[in-house]
């Protein structure tokens, strides 16, 4: 390993990152497209897409949202890798601004053109310009901030439960519950219930139920954004139920002719991205490893 400063570096320690600067070899993902996958953006990385979730992939899962930070190899691993492929974005349920602050994402050498597809893709940030696209917000979520202190006050919810505000949309955690999974099914139907009444849906994900609009997941998202690059070949990481429909979507691509990789950021929580997976990696420190594993293996582009 050498000891460059400079961001795009792949062979550049990473001093604050525990283990994640040692090499570690490319995988060999268990299934035949998931082989597919990665040598066609061996092959041709001018046209691949690198995308990935934040919280449990980039970013290790805390128990308070407003402390999460990108794992500290990360930012260094997307900076190697972004200039040897098209595109490298982040797909996330928090809105973009959260996850560019708590991920640095800004102003980064090498990720000059990164892109953050938040909300579950509904409002968009670009590292090009720094600016975020979004549409009008739903109406049904200012509905449902009124009423939701009141329901979890008559439903009893648990100590330690609370809500996060996010703008677009309202997300309900109980991983500070003293039984974060009874605290969570104990809520699942009445917070359905009340995002259906306002026209909502509930994302459920780890800890945490999320009253959100409809009309967008991660799999339109990344659909949307392959197409819009003309991506020759698609990496999606995640970790979480929220990341099936992207899964779903690099499914769609590889009938359609584009190869792509499922990687599961594994943990003990979530098991049905772990199923059905090419390749599983030991949470964000392994997708770091990964993403750095791939950056050695590619040279800059030229064009
Ligand atoms: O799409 P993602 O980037 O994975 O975001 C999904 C949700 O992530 C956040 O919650 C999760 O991470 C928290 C911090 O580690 C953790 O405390 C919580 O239990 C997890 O569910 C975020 O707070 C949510 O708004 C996102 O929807």
């Amino acid at each position: 390993m050498g000891s460059s400063t400079d961001s795009t570096d792949p062979n550049a320690t990473y001093p604050d990152a525990g283990t994640a600067g040692a090499p570690a070899p490319l995988p060999v993902p268990a299934t035949r497209a998931g082989r597919d996958g990665l040598d066609a953006l061996l092959a041709r990385p001018g046209k691949a897409l690198i995308a990935l979730d934040f919280d449990g992939t980039l970013s290790p899962i805390v128990p308070d949202p407003e402390q999460a930070r990108a794992h500290p190899g990360a930012v260094r691993a997307l900076a190697a890798l972004a200039p040897r492929v098209a595109s490298v974005a982040v797909v996330t349920g928090r809105p973009p601004a959260v996850a560019v602050r708590h991920g640095g994402f800004a102003d980064v050498p090498g990720l000059e053109h990164l892109v953050v597809l938040g909300h579950y893709g509904t409002e968009r940030w670009d590292a090009a310009t720094g600016e975020i696209t979004a549409p009008a917000p739903h109406p049904g979520v200012d509905a449902v901030r009124a009423e939701l202190p009141g329901l979890l006050d008559r439903l009893g919810a648990p100590e330690g439960t609370w809500t996060e505000e996010k703008g677009r949309a309202v997300a309900v955690h109980t991983r500070r519950a003293a039984d974060p999974q009874a605290a969570l099914e104990a809520l699942r139907e009445p917070l359905t219930a009340l995002a259906h009444r306002h026209g909502l849906v509930v994302e459920p994900g780890r800890m945490v139920l999320e009253l959100r609009p409809p009309g967008m997941d991660k799999g339109v998202a990344l659909a949307e954004y392959a197409r819009e690059i003309g991506a020759g070949s698609v990496l999606y990481a995640g970790d979480d139920l929220g990341d099936l429909p992207a899964y779903a979507a690099v499914d769609a691509l590889r009938s359609d002719g584009v190869p792509g990789v499922l990687v599961c950021s594994g943990s003990d929580e979530v098991t049905e991205l772990r199923e059905r997976a090419d390749v599983v990696v030991d949470g964000p420190e392994g997708v770091v490893h990964l993403l750095g594993a791939l950056a050695r293996a590619l040279a800059p582009r030229t064009d």
